[in-house]
Parts: C-alpha cells; sequence; structure tokens
C-alpha cells in the first residue's frame, strides 16, 4: 500500500491532524531533544504524520517516532524571499536524515531552483512532495507539477499584514479542483481545522496553537490585558 492510501486510512480512523514541531527559533524549547519529545508526545495522542524543521530536528525525531514525517529545512536567503527548502541539497539532506515527504514553498516567486526541479529531486528519493502554497494559482501549478500534496501554509504571508483567521475559502478552491489539500496555518482552535475538513482538506497542520508555547501564552496575555481594561 502507497504511503498516501495508508495515510489516507489513518485519517479515516483517526482524524487528520498533522503537528508541526517548530519551537520559536532560539526559544528555550528549540532543541532537538525537545522537538522530538514534543512529536512523540504527539504520536502517542493520534497526530497522523508530523512536520519538522532542519536536520538535526529530523535525526532526532525520526529516532523516537514511527509517523511519517514531512521535513522542511527553512533558510534566510539574501536575494530571494522563498525560505523553505530552497534548494535541492536541501531536499537531499532531508531525505538521508529520514523524511517521507518534503515539503517546498511553492509559490512564483523569485527562487534559487524552479519548483519543477525540486519536484524531481524529491521524487528521484521516491519521496512524496508537499507545495506549501499562497494562492489558487500556486496550488494548481504545482499540482500540474506533480506535487502529492497541496498546502495552504503561506497563504497570508506574502502581503505585509497577516490575517488572524485561516484561509479556509483557498482550501476550498484547491480541493474543488481536485487537488490533495493540507490545511496549514492559524488553525488555532479544534474548531478551525474541523472547518478545514468541512471544506475539503484532506489533514490539517497545527503548529504554533499545540507547539510554539511562547505565541499560546501571548495570546492569553493579550486576551487579558484587553479584559482588565
Ligand atoms: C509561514 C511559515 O513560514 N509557516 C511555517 C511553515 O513551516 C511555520 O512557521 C508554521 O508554524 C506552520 O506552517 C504551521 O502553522 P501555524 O503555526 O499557524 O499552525
Amino acid at each position: 500500500m502507497s504511503l498516501i492510501e495508508k495515510m489516507s486510512r489513518q485519517i479515516e480512523v483517526a482524524g487528520g491532524l498533522i503537528v508541526s514541531c517548530q519551537p520559536v527559533p532560539a526559544s528555550p524549547l528549540d532543541k532537538p531533544e525537545i522537538v522530538a519529545a514534543m512529536a512523540l508526545a504527539a504520536e502517542q495522542a493520534g497526530a497522523v504524520a508530523l512536520r519538522i524543521e532542519g536536520i538535526e530536528n529530523l535525526k532526532a525525531t525520526r529516532a523516537l517516532v514511527s509517523l511519517p514525517i514531512i521535513g522542511i529545512i527553512k533558510r534566510d536567503l539574501p536575494d530571494s524571499p522563498v525560505r523553505i527548502t530552497p534548494f535541492l541539497e536541501d531536499v537531499d539532506a532531508l531525505a538521508q536524515a529520514g523524511a517521507n515527504i518534503i515539503a517546498f514553498d511553492g509559490t512564483d516567486r523569485v527562487r534559487p531552483v524552479p519548483v519543477s526541479e525540486l519536484l524531481a529531486r524529491i521524487h528521484q528519493h521516491d519521496l512524496l512532495a508537499m507545495a506549501d502554497c499562497s494562492s489558487v494559482q500556486d496550488g494548481f501549478y504545482c499540482q500540474r507539477q506533480g506535487a502529492e500534496l497541496i498546502g495552504t501554509t503561506l497563504s497570508g504571508y506574502l502581503t505585509a499584514h497577516t490575517p488572524n483567521e485561516p484561509d479556509l475559502a483557498l482550501v476550498r478552491a484547491l480541493s474543488d479542483e481536485g487537488c490533495r489539500v493540507i490545511a496549514e496555518g492559524r488553525y488555532n482552535s479544534p474548531e478551525w481545522a474541523a472547518q478545514a475538513m468541512k471544506h475539503g482538506a484532506w489533514a490539517v497542520t497545527v503548529g504554533s496553537a499545540i507547539t510554539r508555547l511562547e505565541h499560546i501564552c501571548q495570546w492569553y496575555q493579550d486576551a487579558l490585558t484587553k479584559a482588565v481594561k
């Protein structure tokens, strides 16, 4: 059975929660052993897959969990806004470290390596490709190029002002056109995640609301300070 088929069955049984274990950079939690422990806890709690950034985090996590791992590498490039898995060497390193699925920036922006080359390299490793998209156009393009999974990851992040709510309309538009959609980005409550599934998502990735303690504290702090003003 293919990985997609196995995951589809698991999603039917356990729901489609993918947990992104990416601590806030330089947080006291930003350590491979802590990332791996969060991932194991997510596995034990019924997640169907994990999203892990960076080679050391991926290796530590791979050693502890058997769930499918979506691997990424984030970089800050001087000459391109593309951050997620921009290079072919990144794909090779993620494959080597044990990723089952490799996610990359699928937006139509100035980039060091074309989407088609990244996809070809991921498929040479016999892994699945997830395109992190910002729009319907990105999603359709990457699907046509052969990405098995289309993420809404980058919706709202290409403009100066990021909305607070997730982009359910994008989930619906992509899924109506036959994309296998992973809803991702600002699914900060179980209710929003459930809405994503109702809008045709195949699975939902949640990061901040589960694994970024500082963000969660900030949400509470903001609400509490507002309440007493
Ligand atoms: C835009 C970008 O770079 N997103 C990143 C992609 O890996 C992560 O920082 C997010 O945490 C992840 O997409 C999950 O989203 P949320 O944390 O909203 O649940």
